[in-house]
């Protein structure tokens, strides 16, 4: 909230506020750990190769998970509360939270997708109170993990 009411009415963020949105960010990391958008990805082994005592052959399909990885108490100890927390300071080693994958083939819109989370919470924080109409909405994951009803909410513009 710092940043939110450090502006003026109407004030556009700028690169130097997105930068310190620390806390909406680990906020949305812990959501993107719990529900990754996108559950994982195939890779091709180049080469035979041994994984926990089984051996992989060169040319066989493998599947990555980010979904059983971000549940992996070895990661994330109590692995479904959500905490933010988790992220502050040097947050988790690498590889072990991977919504956006890892290594060569990383998402390079990666840091675009940052943006837009932040300016996005940045305006609903600013501009509304809400309601969730659906208490206990489940998510559902067609392939992407999204909420059954589609997330109604009433919407309370805050008053000028
Ligand atoms: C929350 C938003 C997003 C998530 C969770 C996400 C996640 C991912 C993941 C997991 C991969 C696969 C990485 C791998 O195979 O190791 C990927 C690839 C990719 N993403 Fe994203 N992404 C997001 C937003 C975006 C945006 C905004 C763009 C473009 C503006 C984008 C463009 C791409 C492209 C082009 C690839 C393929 C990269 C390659 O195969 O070399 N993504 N993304």
């Amino acid at each position: 909230m710092d940043i939110a009411n450090s502006k003026a009415p109407g004030e556009r963020l700028s690169w130097e506020d997105i930068q310190k949105m620390r806390y909406s960010w680990n906020v949305a990391c812990e959501v993107l750990r719990l529900a990754p958008p996108l559950q994982g990805a195939f890779r091709e082994a180049i080469n035979d190769f041994i994984f926990n005592g089984f051996s992989i052959p060169k040319g066989w399909k493998l599947y990555w998970s980010a979904n059983s990885t971000h549940r992996n108490p070895e990661c994330f100890p109590e692995p479904l509360k959500f905490d933010p927390t988790r992220f502050e300071g040097k947050g988790p080693a690498p590889y072990m939270f991977v919504p956006f994958g890892g290594g060569p083939r990383t998402c390079p819109g990666k840091e675009y997708a940052r943006l837009e989370i932040l300016v996005f919470m940045h305006n609903i924080v600013r501009r509304f109170k809400w309601k969730k109409l659906v208490g206990d909405e489940k998510i559902i994951v067609d392939p992407m993990p999204m909420p059954a009803k589609g997330l109604p909410v009433l919407l309370f513009p805050h008053k000028a």
